[in-house]
């Protein structure tokens, strides 16, 4: 019912006494008739109206054995729908159903009102994934990280559903019975965005909506939104509208190709395929004109490092995944005021700053650059590496790399995969990286002698402490000397 949107059932018992058809099939007179509707959520099922107290009267068709029929109001304590006991035709034809559909309406109004008090917040219905090839705790992980996605994004998740599956299903991701499930776990908790932990295909998206009746979007998606939302610069919102539109191409092209083999229908002829080529050359001119601006964009910043290069001044680029405590710690060393917060990508445009690291007994105080830039996390769309190529040049033209790894996140081992994997698929390969572990004020002794044990070269800190900071300025001097004048 609440898949088809319906507001009331009538449900008609037959006697299977009546007259003989030809070909078979069942036949008879109306023996009971049934009526249910939903309620809203969280009432009891307090609606009573007249006819469902009246004794049913025992009537002729009693006569006839059909153990199916039930005879007494089904159970429906727990559940957001009301069955009425059985009722003889007439009864049912007494029902003010226009009364009781207007009144179930307001209810259901009065409810969703209610819920829309804090409207400007997406309510997310979130799916999981889980397949061959996963372990449990990568599962989990990435459901974590998916929740911190939509709420960095501004959206917060309700409810999620999950499913073990040992691939995902070709056109919905999820089964059959699992795509009703989150449609109607959706409508029950009023959910208005369902979001997915993986990427999904152009045709399951739009399989899932046509099923389910509300938005989905895939975790490419909330990651692109919460960029478009972080871009201040014009360069941060060139490239994420770049990234947006590249994402949003093949979508529209595939929607164009299976329409076109179709090759016939009402709705598929004319103007629609018309209008989609149109807008997907539209599109298709406008990514190449932004892909110009960011080549310029690009020459632009290999002036500034040259420029850089001419004065001689080193430079070092904080990587790390995201949330790692980058931005922080470049305020801190470089006494800056880069914003920072327990946000996914919080920062996205790259903000360079000075810094002096401490002589040694042979050199002389050393000045260089330090560059905070956007947080790395694992899959990272490939739309958007193409698009940030230039915030991310600042990583491969950087003399250094400080890697810093957020050790207080259970998932500390597979970010540090994660984010080497992506350095190591960059175009360019970046300088030598030095591991540094933050937050270690909130790590437990276990989990310090695991790192110690694994990166015995790695430097440990606490940039909202300032733990560490001293052992950092001279690992980060040597990592320099090492980088420009290697033995
Ligand atoms: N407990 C603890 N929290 C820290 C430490 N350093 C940073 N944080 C917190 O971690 C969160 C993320 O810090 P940011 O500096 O914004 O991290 P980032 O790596 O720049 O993150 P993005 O720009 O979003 O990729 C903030 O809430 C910081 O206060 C630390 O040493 N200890
Ligand atoms: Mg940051």
């Amino acid at each position: 019912m609440a898949i088809q949107r319906l507001d009331a059932l009538v449900w008609l018992t037959l006697t299977g006494g009546g007259f003989q058809r030809r070909g078979g099939g069942a036949t008879g007179y109306i023996q009971e008739t049934y009526l249910a509707h939903l309620i809203p959520q969280g009432d009891q099922p307090n609606f009573e109206f007249s006819v469902l107290s009246a004794q049913l009267e025992p009537d002729a068709t009693d006569e006839i054995e059909e153990p199916s029929i039930q005879k007494s109001p089904i159970q429906t304590q727990n559940f957001p729908w009301k069955i009425s006991e059985p009722l003889n035709l007439d009864e049912l034809a007494d029902q003010d159903f226009l009364d009781l559909v207007e009144g179930l309406e307001a209810e259901f109004e009065a409810e969703f009102v209610a819920k829309q008090v804090d409207a400007d917040q997406d309510k997310v219905l979130l799916v999981g994934v889980m397949t061959q090839h996963m372990t449990q705790l990568d599962f989990e992980d990435g459901l974590a990280e998916i929740t911190r996605l939509v709420e960095s994004a501004g959206g917060q998740v309700l409810q999620t559903v999950r499913q073990k599956r040992s691939r995902p299903h070709p056109q919905t991701v999820v089964g059959e019975g699992k795509v009703q499930e989150i449609s109607l776990t959706a409508q029950t908790i009023s959910a208005n965005l369902v979001v997915f932990d993986r990427d999904l295909a152009p045709a399951q998206i739009r399989n899932l909506e046509t099923q389910i009746g509300i938005r989905v979007v895939d975790r490419t998606e909330v990651i692109l939104d919460i960029f478009a939302q972080r871009a201040r610069s014009s360069e941060g919102k060139l490239q994420v509208e770049l990234a947006q539109l590249e994402y949003a191409l093949p979508r529209l092209t595939g929607r164009g190709q299976a329409m076109s083999r179709q090759g016939g229908g009402i709705g598929t002829r004319g103007p629609g395929e018309t209008k989609l080529e149109t807008e997907r050359r539209t599109i298709a001119k406008r990514i190449s004109r932004l892909q110009q601006e960011v080549n310029q964009l690009l020459a632009h910043r290999f002036r500034l490092r040259q420029n850089r290069h001419h004065h001689e001044v080193p430079s070092v680029a904080i990587v790390g995944y995201t949330n790692a405590g980058k931005s922080t710690l470049l305020n801190l060393l470089t006494n800056s005021e880069v914003y920072a917060a327990d946000q996914l990508f919080a920062t996205l445009d790259p903000t360079t700053r000075r810094l002096t690291l401490p002589g040694t007994v042979t050199r002389e105080p050393l000045s260089i650059v330090l560059t905070d830039t956007v947080g790395f996390i694992r899959e990272l769309p490939p739309a958007l590496i193409d698009a940030f190529r230039a915030t991310l040049e600042e990583v491969t033209d950087a003399d250094a790399l400080l890697h810093l790894v957020d050790l207080s996140h259970p998932a500390w081992q597979s970010q540090i995969r994660s984010v080497m994997n992506i350095l190591t698929d960059m175009p360019v390969t970046p300088g030598p990286a030095l591991v540094v572990f933050n937050k270690i004020d909130a790590v437990d002794g276990d989990t310090l002698a695991l790192a110690r044990e694994e990166f015995p070269q790695a430097v440990f800190i606490s940039a909202a402490k300032g733990l560490g900071m001293e052992s950092l300025r001279d690992r980060l001097a040597q990592l320099i000397q090492y980088a420009l004048y290697p033995r």
